[in-house]
């Protein structure tokens, strides 16, 4: 309990260390007041050596100069410019973009046009396509682009991994994932309500089911078997918006996945919300693993391992315990950080979600609603011409 405590403790007061004098500091500059940026980025940054909260860029200027008052960047930019202003800085190094999903392609090619590096929210994009496009030019001028799947950079999931790696419950049968949120999580007119900003169950919770699916089974779908999704409301801008969906893949090695996510879960009574499904289960010949929370660990998990035939035991994972950086307080999103800016300044990473990697992952994502209807999101209007137009 104490230890839960600790954690939680220095999960919401991370200590703020002192910058490093010898190594670059790289100033980072967000497009939007975006609601995950002081959990993502802000709070993991006081405790990055290498980090400086540059600026922030806001489509409305009070907002961007309140929004940097209070969460420590040392400038903001605003109005209908200002995520331009923000990427034309000179100052900045880095662009972090959590913007709505179907914005990310066209402020990432911009940003990457004007030479920075990018710390890109999940999902990359809203086809992937786009996603291909993102990193062939990120590649062609040898800037760094993450996904930002952070549940991968914990040592929990990655714990998980190494279980079936080791072979301890043989070859893998089948795998399920589910996340899901009450409803109200996502009110009326959240960017995850909106086709035209890649909105959709699949496209938020269930793309981590997707990755999830994928990184356990250390292998890629090879077919959607089933796939099945309600739209949030019967209104006509609801038609291809899933509120939730399930489908079933198949993958290669003869793995099944089943997939599940709701983003707005009908509470009990119609008031007692339900505990969220965070769960991912892996079922082999030799028994079963399953990790309670894979999505957000530094809180509190669990993962069970239950051999067949022999005693079950329940294993956490809080650090790497020494043989890599990190703290059993350090959030998914700061073991992501401390990723992103190890590649940034040429160092190799504790663990990477590469290009083929992201662009797999935004393939099944439509896939899933190709099979289920709803169809892949809109492929944004924005085309890169080259870097001088
Ligand atoms: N890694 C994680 O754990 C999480 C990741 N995410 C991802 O981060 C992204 C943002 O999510 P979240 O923080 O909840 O988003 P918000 O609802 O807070 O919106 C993000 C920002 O998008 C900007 N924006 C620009 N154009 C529009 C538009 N047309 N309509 C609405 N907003 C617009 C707004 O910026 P402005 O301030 O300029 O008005 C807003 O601040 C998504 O891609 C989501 O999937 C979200 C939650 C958790
Ligand atoms: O990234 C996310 O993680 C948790 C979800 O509930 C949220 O909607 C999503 O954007």
């Amino acid at each position: 309990m104490f230890a839960l405590l600790s954690r939680i403790h220095h999960i919401l007061n991370p200590p703020k260390v002192k910058k490093d004098d010898h190594a670059r500091t790289l100033n980072f500059g967000c497009l939007g007041a975006a609601k995950i940026t002081p959990g993502a980025l802000v709070k993991p940054s006081h405790t990055h050596p290498e980090v400086n909260l540059y600026a922030i860029a806001a489509r409305d200027e009070k907002r961007a100069e309140a929004y940097a008052k209070e969460h420590g960047f040392q400038k903001s930019y605003g109005g209908e410019n200002g995520y331009q202003d923000l990427i034309d800085d000179p100052n900045v190094h880095v662009i972090y973009n959590p913007l709505p999903n179907g914005l990310h392609f066209e402020w990432t090619m911009k940003a990457l046009k004007g030479g920075k590096h990018v710390l890109l929210e999940k999902p990359a994009t809203n086809t992937a396509a786009e996603a291909a496009e993102i990193f062939s030019l990120a590649a062609s001028k040898n800037l760094v682009v993450l996904e930002a799947f952070h549940y991968r950079f914990h040592p929990a999931i990655q714990r998980v991994r190494a279980i079936l790696d080791s072979k301890e419950l043989g070859c893998i049968n089948k795998i399920s994932a589910s996340l899901t949120a009450p409803a109200g999580t996502a009110p009326d007119g959240d960017i995850r309500w909106s086709y035209k900003l890649g909105g959709g169950s699949t496209m938020d919770p269930g793309c981590y089911t997707v990755n999830v699916l994928r990184y356990l089974a250390c292998s890629n779908p090879t077919a959607v078997l089933t796939a099945r999704a309600v739209p949030y409301s019967s209104r006509p801008e609801h038609q291809k918006v899933d509120k939730m969906f399930w489908a079933t893949l198949a993958l290669e090695e003869d793995i099944i996945g089943e997939l599940h996510s709701n983003l707005d879960e009908a509470k009990i009574f119609g008031i007692i919300p339900r505990i969220p499904k965070l769960s991912a289960t892996v079922q082999c010949e030799k028994g079963t693993v399953e990790i309670f929370n894979f999505l957000i660990p530094h809180y509190y998990h669990s993962i069970t391992v239950s051999p067949t035939g022999k005693p079950r035991r329940i294993e956490k994972a809080y650090s790497f315990n020494g043989v890599w950086k990190g703290e059993d307080w350090w959030t998914t999103y700061r073991y992501q950080l401390e990723a992103f800016v190890d590649r940034v300044q040429g160092r190799a990473a504790q663990t990477w979600i590469g290009s083929e990697d992201t662009i797999t992952n935004m393939k099944w994502v439509e896939e899933i609603y190709a099979k289920d209807g709803f169809g892949s999101r809109p492929t944004s209007k924005y085309v890169y011409r080259g870097d001088s137009k």
